[in-house]
C-alpha cells in the first residue's frame, strides 16, 4: 500500500521529516485508518533526550509531518480525487503546538494518529496523538497552509 509521502512530487519530497527522497531523513509513512491517520516510526539510539526517553524535537517533527501529510490526504478526499492526480495539494507548516504528557521510552515503535478538525480555504488544522505502547505520550495540533508559489526555490 502507498503512502500518502509516496504520492509528493519529487520537488517536495525532500522534507527531513517526510520526504521519500531525503536519505538522511525521518523519511515517515502515513496511512488512513478510516476516518484517522497513522504513522508508525521506531526512533534510534541517537534519538535520546534523557537516557532511555525520546527526544521532543523528534516527536515534534513527527507530528509535523504526520500532519501535513494528513493534511493534503484530507484534501484530496474532500475533493474526492486520487491522490495521484493534478494539480498536486502540497502543504506547509503554518504553526505546530506540541504538549508532552508523559516521557515517551526509547526503545518501542511509537505510533501517531491524526484527525482533521478543520478544513477552510487553503487551510487545514490537524490534531495528533503519539503513542508509545498504547499510553498517549504526545499530543500535537499542527495549522497547515497550501504552499505559496513564493515557496518553491
Ligand atoms: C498526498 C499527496 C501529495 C501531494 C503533495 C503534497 C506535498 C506536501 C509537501 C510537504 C512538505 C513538507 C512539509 C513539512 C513541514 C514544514 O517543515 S514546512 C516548513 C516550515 N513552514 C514554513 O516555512 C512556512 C512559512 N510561512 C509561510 O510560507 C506563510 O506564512 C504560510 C504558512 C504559507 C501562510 O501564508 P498565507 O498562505 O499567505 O496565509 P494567509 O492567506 O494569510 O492565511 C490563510 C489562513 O491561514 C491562517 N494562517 C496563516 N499563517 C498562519 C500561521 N503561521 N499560523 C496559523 N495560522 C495561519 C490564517 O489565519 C488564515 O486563516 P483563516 O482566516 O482563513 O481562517
Amino acid at each position: 500500500m502507498q503512502a500518502f509521502q509516496d504520492f509528493y512530487p519529487e520537488n517536495v519530497a525532500h522534507c527531513y521529516g517526510c520526504g521519500r527522497l531525503n536519505a538522511d531523513g525521518h523519511q515517515i509513512k502515513t496511512f488512513w485508518d478510516g476516518d484517522e491517520t497513522v504513522t508508525r516510526f521506531q526512533p534510534k539510539p541517537e534519538h535520546t533526550a534523557i537516557p532511555g526517553f525520546v527526544y521532543g524535537g523528534l516527536l515534534a517533527s513527527l507530528i509535523d509531518c504526520h500532519c501535513t501529510g494528513t493534511a493534503a490526504a484530507a484534501m484530496y478526499r474532500a475533493e474526492n480525487r486520487a491522490m495521484d492526480s493534478l494539480p498536486a495539494f502540497r502543504f506547509v507548516t503554518g504553526s505546530l503546538q506540541v504538549s508532552y504528557l508523559k516521557p515517551t521510552p526509547l526503545g518501542p515503535q511509537l505510533e501517531i494518529r491524526g484527525r482533521v478538525k478543520e478544513i477552510k480555504g487553503r487551510k487545514v488544522v490537524v490534531e495528533a496523538t503519539l503513542y508509545a505502547e498504547g499510553v498517549a505520550t504526545a499530543r500535537g495540533e499542527v495549522v497547515a497552509l497550501q504552499m505559496p508559489d513564493s515557496f518553491t526555490a
